[in-house]
């Protein structure tokens, strides 16, 4: 049966990533090799969201896209539950690649961001890693790849805006079998394709003082302040800000 969300006046069916989606990035091998749960759903993903036609509107006219994941809790054998992870293309006619913001609606994640060499993926260069609780906001900057991460008993809803313009890009993750770091029963581990792998930076959340929304109320409120989500369909003109979030 669908897996559905009504968001505003609109019912939304779910795009979902089976666990055969994820055959190139799963640490456990051996369990992945035995299990029998090929089908199993690992999470929901609600695209291009807008709570009415209006709404829709302003999002469309500025290149938005606002979705909501709903990754369950769950174990890949001793790897806890998480996204594929991708990176995302530079703006045309720029080097800088397309930010992503994340807000978490229910549970808490674990948002693991790397930076690795351009052209030379296996060479990590930094490893970010962001705890978040219910309203919490995190900001994946440009050249930064994300992987998010259900390490809770709980199910993890999370919404995200983003630039509609682009497609992201699995390649390097999955040629990789994963990102440099998988989250193990055991606590982190680094994967053993990457190269020169530097230490985790744990990192905090943002505030949501800083996108002018009060504690705790949805960033989906940021389409009437549109000019605020400017940063993610022109990153060029916010280096500034966006190279200090991390
Ligand atoms: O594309 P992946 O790595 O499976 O991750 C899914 C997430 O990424 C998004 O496409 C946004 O970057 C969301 O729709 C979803 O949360």
């Amino acid at each position: 049966m669908a897996v559905t969300l009504k968001f505003g006046d609109k019912v939304t069916v779910a795009d979902v990533r089976k666990l055969h989606d994820m055959e190139d990035v799963v640490f456990d091998r051996e369990w992945f090799e035995k299990t029998d749960e090929m089908n199993r759903d690992m999470y929901y993903m609600f695209r291009d969201l807008a709570r009415s036609d209006s709404d829709l509107e302003i999002i469309k006219s500025r290149h938005l896209r606002y979705d909501i994941t709903r990754i369950p809790p769950g174990m890949l054998g001793s790897e806890y539950i998480k996204t594929v992870g991708h990176y995302h293309p530079q703006v045309p006619g720029t080097d800088v690649s397309y930010p992503e913001i994340y807000q978490v609606l229910e549970g808490s994640a674990t948002y693991l961001l790397q930076k690795v060499e351009p052209g030379e993926e296996e060479i990590v260069l930094d490893v970010a890693v962001i705890k978040a609780e219910k309203g919490d906001l995190v900001l994946v900057p440009p050249g930064y790849g994300h992987v998010t991460i259900n390490s809770s008993e709980n199910t993890l809803e999370m919404a995200n805006w983003v630039c509609g313009d682009f497609s992201s890009f699995y390649e390097p993750i999955k040629r990789l079998s994963g990102a440099a770091y998988f989250l193990l029963k055991d606590g982190f581990a680094k994967n053993p394709l990457y190269r020169n792998i530097p230490p985790i930076r744990y990192t905090a959340p943002l505030s949501s003082e800083e996108f002018g929304l009060d504690p705790g109320e949805s960033m989906y409120e940021l389409i009437h302040d549109a000019d605020r989500l400017r940063f993610l369909t022109a990153p060029q003109e916010f280096m500034g800000f966006l190279a200090g979030v991390l």
